[in-house]
């Protein structure tokens, strides 16, 4: 570029929160779904930053216009994954000076309300853990596709420790065999796709891998039912979850995990007059997420990209 300056730019607009409701005339259920799309565009528009031409800008005024008319167009059930690559295709092909399209969108997660037993037809309620996608395209096809899961709280009252780890004058905190274990996990996996045309058509399920994905970081995490698994730290727990996860679902090249150890410190209480007010004994804790451990990773199959 001129004047000695290089420019790196993108725009686009974000928080567009869409809701797309199907009515199905068969089952008599009605299906909704809440998303809060975020666009970013990669576009040859360098005028607009450095002389105020903006004649090659596509308003984000208008991508905000296009969420509503592709959610209007969808009139079969969509997941939010097919959803950014309609909306991440569009713009890399209707706009010629549009390079890249990053589309990220995050599911409020309505679930179905079940009412004496039985499926509400039109009822739902919120609940907890959200459904996240990014996708990347760029013109020519080539793409990166990221599904996730935003806050899924997790705990176990036993069958964690930590033990071992560097003492020297800053430690106090003692070697423990048993704690509670308390995170909130999100994570990303990555998808092997790496162009358009290798995103298999329906019946590949993205809402249906989503659920698998979830299933398999919960096993890992608190192991059978009966007898648990034993935790050593966070960091042993973290990896064994993306490992499984890259060890059942072959089309999952990468895993990031981000879990928070949210501690829960063990009460003790005395005074002088009662030294033994309250004695810890694996019983009573105080719950506290300030402040937090935190622990991340990204686990990536070799010889894939990323
Ligand atoms: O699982 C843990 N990992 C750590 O790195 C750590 N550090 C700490 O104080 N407690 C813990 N627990």
């Amino acid at each position: 570029m001129a004047e000695g300056l290089k420019l790196e730019q993108r725009h686009g607009k974000s928080r567009v929160r869409v809701a797309r409701v199907w009515r199905n005339a068969v089952s008599g259920k009605d299906l909704i779904v809440e998303w809060n799309v975020a666009i970013s565009l990669v576009t040859d528009c360098l005028p607009a930053f450095t002389s105020g031409n903006n004649s090659s800008i596509v308003a984000t005024d208008s991508m905000k216009n296009t969420v509503y008319v592709k959610a209007k167009g969808c009139s079969e059930v969509v997941s939010v994954e097919e959803f950014a690559i309609i909306l991440a295709k569009h713009f890399t092909s209707l706009y010629p000076q549009v390079a890249t399209a990053t589309i990220t969108i995050v599911e409020k997660p309505w679930e179905r309300l079940v009412l004496a037993l039985q499926p509400h037809s039109h009822g739902f309620k919120a609940g907890s853990e959200k459904h996240t996608v990014e996708v990347t395209l760029q013109k020519n096809g080539s793409v990166t596709l990221t599904s996730g899961i935003e806050g899924l709280a997790v705990l176990k009252t036993t069958q964690s420790g930590f033990e071992g780890f560097v003492r020297d004058k800053y430690t106090i905190l003692p070697d423990t065999k048993e704690r509670i274990l308390a995170t909130e996990v999100t994570t990303k996996w990555r998808y092997a796709f790496e162009w358009l045309s290798d995103i298999p058509p329906k019946p590949f399920c993205f809402n249906q891998r989503y659920q698998e994905v979830k299933e398999v970081l919960l096993e890992t995490f608190f192991g059978p039912p009966q007898v648990g698994v034993y935790s050593p730290s966070v960091q042993n727990t973290l990896y064994l979850m993306a490992k499984a996860i890259l060890n059942k679902f072959l089309d999952i090249t990468a895993v990031h995990l981000r879990m928070p150890n949210l501690h829960f410190l063990p009460v003790n209480l005395s005074t002088k007059d009662n030294p033994s007010m309250v004695k810890f004994a694996d019983d009573v804790y105080t719950p506290t997420d300030e402040p937090h451990g935190t622990i991340e990773a990204t686990v990536t199959r070799s010889l894939s990209k990323l």
